[in-house]
């Protein structure tokens, strides 16, 4: 029920499309449930009386039936197919819309890959089953009962048959549809690894040639394409089980009702005419048992995808503003009180510890650790890109949470560890810091990231990039997304490990660029000390607790981890750049 109000309420303006489509084809069965009767006249008091005049009346009559029958079923192919695209566009709109208002935690939870294809193939399996499936859904049942009906008054003796065959059939094909329908879940989970697969490799083709690696992902691919095939193909297998059961009913049936039809003719109870008219009700009832039971599988299939389609629509976003929401956020100062974190409530240990830190509005911050030590963690705390476990993280001296969420993302400006860019311009890439900044601002912005130094030779602003930022390089990519970053004029920047591809020279050029931006609160997260040495602060982050917090002076005097870090860089000769 909760399948049909879905669709009921994403057919929207597309809902009289489907009443006309359902009234087509009413009316198209009704008509060609009335031939038989024509026919059996022609028979009886034409063929058999030898009356031209009711065969010539009666045939022109059925043809104008099939005719009208004809424009209906076209008719219904039109509005149908109106219906049925304009609820998979509604369907894929409410979804998409839907989707941008997930945290990462939420996107988590379903994997990308399974939402796309919620997405794509179940919305397209439930616009199939309303356009292929709304006229046996309504012909099957009405030409079921209007045959019975029709066969009882032509003879009540005969139509005993069916009184025995529509029941055993009925029970046979239930049994079929109750074995598949669990199956199409495992099918469309399938389909999820399936796509799974093919994104990874998609996105990871660079990598997969780098490494030679196209054998090991053909097998990979194989596996799953063939565990699609497979479950598919079991699927399937029991589902075509009803085509024998029904033919085998209907020559049974066919063979009862012409040696019952065939006495009752010879005792002189039963008119030829009847019995043909009889004949054609056989293969009407039978046929309208078999529409019926693929409507039901197909409509085990399309609840699959219906549930499925429900399960992204229901899901309730983890990170919302609350009621009431800051919408200001004064300074760019930020506090860690006390902050705990997992990503999963089930984990058993904590991603951070009890993080204390107090960093003040404009200052420079840097955030060093190992890897894994839980630094892009910490960081996408302040932009509240999730919730903290325990404690709380305050900007401009409010709990994140009290703030609306866009109000609190426009003055924190994250340039994430994986940088993306979109295909388009690069003013329309930096239009998503700003979208009413001027081309000064945005040279301003890349001045400021020294991404003026290539500027031209892509094409300046409007040069375009392609799918996903391709055309630059990384190090291009990443003073691009710090100009973008800039240009939302941010109380809090946090760069994570965002110059790591920029050579030492033009990453001194920029810090010292950023170090001019006043009131700006920059939280830098590096893996070399040089990108981090001349901040106000540096935390050591170890195994998700603060080690250490202090100048690099300080630490150099007292922290090992960090003496270690600096150190291994000091050996590797990155400290004379350092210095
Ligand atoms: N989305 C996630 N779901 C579950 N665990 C995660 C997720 N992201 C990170 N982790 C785990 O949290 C821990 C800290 O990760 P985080 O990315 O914060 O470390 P990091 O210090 O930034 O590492 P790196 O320097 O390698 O980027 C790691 O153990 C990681 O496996």
């Amino acid at each position: 029920m909760d399948g049909v109000r879905l669709i009921a309420r994403f057919l929207g303006p597309y809902r009289r499309d489907f009443l006309l489509a359902v009234l087509c084809v009413a009316a198209e069965t009704s008509l060609e449930l009335f031939i038989p009767i024509l026919m059996a006249q022609v028979v009886d008091q034409g063929i058999m009386a030898a009356d031209l005049h009711v065969v010539l009346a009666n045939g022109a009559l059925m043809l104008l039936c099939a005719a009208a029958a004809l424009a209906l079923g076209l008719a219904y192919a039109r509005f149908s197919a109106r219906a049925a695209m304009g609820l998979g566009a509604n369907l894929r709109a409410a979804e998409y819309a839907h989707l941008q208002t997930f945290s990462f935690a939420n996107i988590d939870d379903f994997e990308g890959s399974s939402l796309v294809t919620r997405l794509t193939t179940d919305v397209t399996v439930v616009q199939n089953a309303l356009v292929t499936g709304t006229r046996p859904l309504v012909r099957g049942p009405s030409a079921l009962v209007a045959g019975i009906v029709y066969a009882f008054v032509m003879s009540p003796e005969l139509a005993v048959v069916f009184c025995v065959v529509v029941p055993l059939l009925a029970v046979a094909m239930f049994s079929v549809v109750a074995r598949v329908a669990p199956r199409y879940r495992v099918l469309q989970r399938a389909m999820d690894q399936l796509n799974d697969a093919l994104q990874e490799d998609l996105a990871a083709i660079r990598v997969i040639k780098a490494y030679v690696r196209e054998g090991h992902v053909a097998e990979r691919f194989a596996a799953v394409n063939e565990h699609l095939a497979d479950t598919a193909t079991r699927t399937f297998r029991t589902a075509v089980l009803n085509v024998p059961i029904l033919q085998g009913a209907m020559y049974a049936t066919s063979v009862a009702i012409l040696l019952f039809g065939g006495q009752m003719i010879l005792a002189g109870t039963l008119t030829v005419g009847a019995f043909t008219g009889f004949m054609s009700y056989v293969l009407q009832i039978v046929n309208s048992l078999m529409m019926i039971s693929n409507v039901f599988l197909m409509l085990a299939r399309a609840v699959t995808s219906v549930e499925r389609v429900s399960e992204v629509l229901a899901e309730e976003p983890t990170l919302v503003s609350p009621p009431g929401a800051l919408t200001d956020v004064p300074d760019g100062s930020v506090v860690f009180d006390h902050v705990c974190f997992k990503y999963a409530q089930d984990a058993e240990k904590d991603v951070l510890s009890d993080v204390c830190l107090d960093i003040s509005a404009g200052s420079t911050v840097g955030v060093l650790g190992g890897t894994g030590s839980g630094k892009t963690t910490l960081v996408q705390l302040v932009a509240r890109l999730y919730d903290v476990t325990a404690g709380a993280v305050r900007v401009g001296g409010h709990d994140v949470r009290a703030y609306d969420l866009a109000a609190l993302r426009d003055a924190v400006a994250v340039v994430l560890q994986k940088n993306v860019l979109f295909s388009g311009t690069v003013r329309e890439n930096l239009a998503w810091g700003d979208a009413d900044a001027t081309d000064e601002q945005m040279l301003e912005a890349c001045r400021l990231a020294r991404a003026d130094e290539f500027l031209e030779r892509i094409g300046g602003l409007d040069g375009v990039l392609g799918q996903g930022g391709a055309g630059v390089s990384g190090g291009q990519r990443q003073r691009l997304c710090i100009a973008r970053a800039l240009l939302k004029h941010p109380r809090v920047l946090i760069l994570d490990d965002s110059t790591s591809a920029v050579d030492m020279a033009t990453d001194a050029a920029i810090r010292e660029n950023l170090a001019r931006l006043a009131g700006v609160t920059k939280i830098v997260i590096a893996q070399r000390v040089a990108s981090v040495m001349d901040a106000d602060k540096i935390v050591v982050l170890d195994d998700g607790r603060v080690h250490a917090c202090g100048t690099h002076e300080e630490l150099l005097a007292t922290d090992p981890i960090y003496q270690e870090i600096y150190e291994s860089q000091v050996g590797s000769g990155i400290s004379g750049e350092v210095s």
